[in-house]
């Protein structure tokens, strides 16, 4: 079920090519784990002040952090465990089937991706393979995957209301527009990603993920616990501490834009466990849709307007020239 990575990257495996020296290159497995801020959603029900406070919390580790967790996020234990399990199912089936077979009948291609094609060195490669997949198909999956179909459906729904809640609450003090993310993001214009981390004999020389930032506005994330994620904090790597019970949340480029960079879209990656294990986690991507324009209202504006369709091409543009997206530094006054 593995996509075949040792075939494919045999001689950067063998010859160990490491062409560039930066921070970015220096894997570490074995950090210190950190535990991010942990917010208590439940605090929404209680009293006016018990409110204010939560959104305090909010904003406060949205600006310091980037990522933070939620617990008692609304999100049924059920629909988390089952969405997890068809996941799982999905990407255990054998890889010439994720690759060649368009099993999640999706419109513009089969939705599934694996390793770094463009890798010319050992830290390029990409130890990971994912479902990419815009909700706009989601009515398209059927026959033998009714059952990933219905429980994509009920997560989506609950992390749109969670992933809403979350920028509603961070743009409040902005000036953008009340209505801004209810016109703008869809139900159908968002995306889910479900990534696996296939065991690794060369754990401590590749990555999972390469670093990046994300191109929406908030990343519901849901991680096993594995551990594995790191991100970039004050000029270092720190790795995240799983948390059985909570979602991460994480702001991504588009908010950084729209908030004039009250906001920061924080770079991360992820780094292989060991030899043994798999990791699995679960993206929930809140975008708007193509035409949306990114404007912040706050002046002087960091970064010129664009629209989300301009970041996406301009995305793939920079990876297939320079192997890694640039993102909203493109967009820069
Ligand atoms: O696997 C993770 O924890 C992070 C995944 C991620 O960064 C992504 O899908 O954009
Ligand atoms: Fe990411």
């Amino acid at each position: 079920m593995d996509p075949p990575f040792e075939e494919k990257y045999k001689s950067l495996l063998t010859n160990g090519t490491l062409l560039s020296k930066d921070e970015d290159d220096v894997i570490m497995s074995d950090y210190e784990e950190h535990e991010l801020p942990i917010i208590d959603l439940h605090r929404f029900t209680l009293s006016f002040s018990e409110r204010e406070r939560c959104v305090k919390e909010i904003r406060q580790a949205a600006r310091e952090w980037g990522f933070f967790q939620v617990v008692n996020h609304g999100i049924p234990q059920e629909i988390l465990e089952r969405i997890q399990l068809e996941q799982r199912k999905l990407l255990h089936h054998p890889f010439s089937k994720k690759a060649e077979e368009n099993i999640l009948n999706l419109s513009e291609n089969n939705g599934y991706r694996w390793g770094n094609h463009t890798a010319t060195c050992l830290r390029q490669i990409s130890w990971s393979e994912a479902f990419h997949i815009p909700l706009t198909d989601i009515s398209k999956i059927g026959g033998e995957y009714k059952s990933l179909r219905e429980s994509i459906e009920a997560y989506a729904a609950t992390a749109e209301k969670l992933a809403k809640e979350m920028t509603e609450i961070l743009a409040e003090n902005l000036d953008i527009s009340s209505t801004y993310f209810q016109e703008n993001c869809l139900p159908e214009t968002n995306y889910l990603r479900m990534n696996r981390y296939p065991p690794c004999p060369f754990y401590s020389e590749v990555f999972g993920i390469l670093p990046h930032t994300d191109s929406c506005f908030v990343n519901v994330l849901i991680q096993d616990q594995i551990g594995g994620l790191q991100l970039w904090v004050n000029g270092e790597w720190i790795s995240v501490k799983p948390h059985p019970e909570a979602l991460l949340i994480n702001l991504g480029d588009l908010f950084q834009a729209l908030s004039n960079d009250v906001y920061k879209s924080i770079r991360h990656r992820v780094v292989l466990a060991s030899k043994q294990v798999e990791r699995l986690s679960l993206a929930y991507l809140y975008c708007p849709r193509n035409d949306a324009v990114i404007e912040s209202g706050m002046k002087p504006s960091i970064y010129r307007k664009f629209t989300f369709e301009e970041l996406m091409k301009q995305n793939s543009r920079d990876i297939e020239e320079t192997g890694r997206k640039l993102g909203i530094s493109r967009f820069l006054m």
